[in-house]
């Protein structure tokens, strides 16, 4: 059974889903897919480290997973389609070494992770095209934090594809009554608005941990999302996606969630500590770090202004103070809104 005949009939069909990677979100997702009506292959790097001793996922204490869940170190060749939610900087070398050779060529890939990759400069949709250049591609974001999906809270998400079709389709049959998934034909907008407000978290955070106030995060969230939008632009998206779930969304999420590893993670480094002190204590990706000074490099070679991921970039990399970021942000030449 095609994609196409799964959505259209609304029945799950018979092939797994797989999921790739078994981090929260990977492991959130193949319980979102079970509730679909599929069948799950969740692929985890360590197959048999993945439970804990009362059953329950390791990077999701509290959640089990369900019986149409399967946990293993192989993607089966016969999935539908594959959603990939391992971090950015591990996604090329992952996808290269856990794609079937014989898996169907309309299986389509979806990016589920949210960054871009440091070494060249890429979103997740064009190392997957890379890895897999004749193969259908996606993405999957929003404002979710993986432990409320996996508990079945309501929230809501967007599948984009520049196939308009195909995007409709995976929001058809990954849709739940709990997990409502609405399609858009702009993946570059949808990844860059996903990437980069992690970085915004990560500056929200280090405002609050400094002491600098709720209106001191509310100026962040919004310029940050002016900062989305012209890059968004800038590499071909359009600035109403990032108005959407994806970006406005994905930034009230991530900015004043206390669950959200960027967030904390600019509260650390707002208190004064050091971002290799802050982020040896952790076992979970806080994808910003690694997109900062990516996103100040592409604001350099696009020519579009960037204050605010240029000088969380700074910050991480020890070439400012607190003070200091603090100061250029606030004497930047007075402009039009
Ligand atoms: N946790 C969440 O609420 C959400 C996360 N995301 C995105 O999903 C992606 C994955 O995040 P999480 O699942 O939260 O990660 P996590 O921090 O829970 O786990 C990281 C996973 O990456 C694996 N990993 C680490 N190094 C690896 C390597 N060298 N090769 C292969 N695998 C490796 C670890 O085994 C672990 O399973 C990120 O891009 C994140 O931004 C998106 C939406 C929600
Ligand atoms: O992307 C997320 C929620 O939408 C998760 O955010 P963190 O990675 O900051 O925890």
């Amino acid at each position: 059974m095609s994609v196409a005949d799964d959505a259209s009939t609304g029945t799950a069909g018979d092939r797994p889903v797989a999921v790739v990677g078994a981090g929260a979100w990977g492991t959130a997702l193949a319980i979102q897919a079970a509730r679909a009506g599929f069948r799950v292959s969740l692929w985890a790097r360590d197959p048999g480290d993945l439970l804990l001793a009362d059953g329950s996922c390791r990077r999701l204490p509290g959640h089990r997973l369900p019986e149409a869940v399967t946990v293993t170190g192989r993607v089966p060749a016969d999935a539908v389609l594959l959603l990939v939610a391992v971090p950015t900087q591990h996604l090329r070398p992952v996808l290269a070494r856990v794609l079937p050779p014989k898996l169907p060529p309309a299986s389509p890939l979806v990016a589920c992770c949210k960054g871009f990759e440091r070494t060249t400069l890429k979103l997740p949709a064009a190392i997957m095209a890379d890895v897999a250049p004749d193969r259908p591609t996606a993405v999957l974001s929003g404002p979710n934090f993986a432990g409320e999906v996996a508990a079945g809270l309501p929230a809501a998400a967007v599948v984009a594809a520049s196939e308009a079709a195909l995007a409709a389709r995976l929001a058809a049959m990954l849709s739940t009554s709990s997990f409502r998934l609405y399609d858009n034909a702009d993946p570059v907008g949808v990844q860059c608005a996903g990437a980069a407000k992690n970085v915004v978290a990560i500056a929200a955070g280090a405002a609050i941990g400094a002491g600098l106030g709720e209106n001191a995060r509310a100026a962040l969230v919004t310029r940050g999302l002016a900062e989305i939008a012209r890059l968004a632009e800038a590499l071909g998206g359009r600035a109403d996606t990032v108005a959407g779930l994806s970006g406005m969304g994905d930034l009230l999420l991530t900015c004043t969630g206390a669950a959200s590893r960027n967030y904390g993670f600019g509260l650390e480094l707002g208190r004064g500590r050091r971002p290799d002190d802050i982020l040896a204590e952790r076992s979970t990706v806080a994808e910003g770090v690694a997109t900062a000074p990516v996103l100040e490099q592409l604001g350099r070679q696009l020519g579009v202004s960037l204050p605010i991921a240029g000088t969380v970039a700074a910050l991480i990399a020890g070439r400012l103070t607190l003070a200091d970021a603090r100061d250029q942000l606030l004497s930047r030449p007075l402009t039009q809104e």
